[in-house]
């Protein structure tokens, strides 16, 4: 079911919550509303649910006009971060609460839950009850919940965000896996953009209640549209005035960078003096922490381990670095 929001705006006083914010999310999407807090985000996945009215503006969901109807009739599942499941309830209780009171009859509801029960993995956790899980579990119970309705749309707002990172990751995964097999419409809130470029399929970049940007995660990333877009998908270093990832930046120990693939923005942002502030070994990778010579700023460049070793980098030490690619902007805001 493709939702489209057209036009909305919702204030709170003086304060623009969403400013003429229009958004097109693809049918069987797995779209992510991805900005900083207070960017509108929750406010707009609301007003797509029903829960919150907009000023003006109007939602469609499937080329019917929802702006008016209830949250009740807009066929919509619904998990929030702090997931409110009914304590007294076992799990498979919590699941089959929603066909309980469509009235579906006993056996419909038994093959369905079973089947919840094996998509979300708590089978064997179905006859406990909510305070016996951990935090990943009792999410999974509550997708599972808003799953069982078959919603047109299920809305997601940082339903990962009260866990720890491990269990974070592997949720992620996980609601991927899951999106993949039962292709509902998915709007997820986040503000980490590692968690909207590992499971969305597309992302929506908000910023002060109006919308930056739309595209697939590469999209995004290779050709953001401004320094916001750009900055907000994840490390930036400024060199020459360019905005440039970590990773596109190459070092030397000599001013003769010269770059098979150089191009006109590349060879503009030329080659600058850094000092050596600290270097981090990740693994694979390595993290140069280094100053601009010329303006003190500093930056942080990731190269391989063997380009790491063949450099023999130390701190203090003074070098030559150059950006490798620059993106180009459509606009250049800050
Ligand atoms: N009921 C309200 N009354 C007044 N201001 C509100 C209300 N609800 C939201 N806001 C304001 O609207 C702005 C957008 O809020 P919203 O919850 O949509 O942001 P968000 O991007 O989801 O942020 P977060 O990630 O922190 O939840 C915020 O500045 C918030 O303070």
């Amino acid at each position: 079911m493709t939702i489209s929001v057209v036009g909305a705006n919702r204030r709170y006083g003086d304060f623009a919550a969403l400013d003429d914010v229009s958004l097109e999310i693809p049918s069987g999407s797995l779209t992510a509303l991805l900005g900083p807090s207070g960017s509108g985000k929750s406010t707009l996945l609301r007003a797509i649910a029903g829960l919150d009215d907009l000023d003006t503006g109007t939602v469609y969901i499937n080329g019917d006009d929802v702006t008016r109807l209830s949250p009740q009739r807009r066929d919509i599942g619904f998990v929030f971060q702090h997931y409110a499941a009914f304590k007294h309830m076992t799990v498979r209780e919590n699941i089959a609460f929603g066909l309980k009171i469509r009235k579906r009859s006993k056996s419909e509801i038994a093959t369905k839950v079973d089947e919840l029960l094996d998509v979300v993995g708590l089978t064997t956790f179905q006859s406990r009850y909510p305070n016996q899980l951990s935090g990943g579990q009792r999410q999974r119970m509550a997708l599972a919940r808003a799953l069982a309705v078959d919603p047109k749309v299920l809305l997601l707002d940082e339903p990962f965000g009260a866990l720890d990172a491990k269990v974070r990751d592997e949720l992620r995964r996980w609601l991927r896996r899951l999106h993949d097999e039962v292709h509902v419409t998915t709007v997820l809130v986040t503000h980490d953009q590692q968690e909207a470029l590992d499971v969305a399929d597309r992302i929506a970049v908000l910023n002060k209640g109006r919308l930056e940007q739309v595209g697939s995660p590469d999209e995004l990333y290779d050709h953001p549209s401004n320094e916001f877009v750009m900055s907000f998908l994840g490390t930036v270093a400024r060199l020459n005035g360019s905005l440039v990832r970590p990773h596109d930046i190459r070092l030397g120990r000599t001013p003769d960078l010269a770059l098979a693939d150089a191009d006109a923005a590349t060879a503009a942002s030329g080659v600058l003096r850094a000092s050596v502030v600290r270097v981090v070994h990740l693994g694979f990778e390595v993290r140069v922490e280094l100053r601009n010579a010329a303006t003190g700023e500093e930056f942080t460049a990731e190269i391989t381990r063997g380009d790491a070793e063949a450099l023999r980098l130390r701190d203090g030490d003074e070098i030559y670095v150059r950006a490798t690619r620059v993106p180009q902007l459509a606009t250049a805001t800050a």
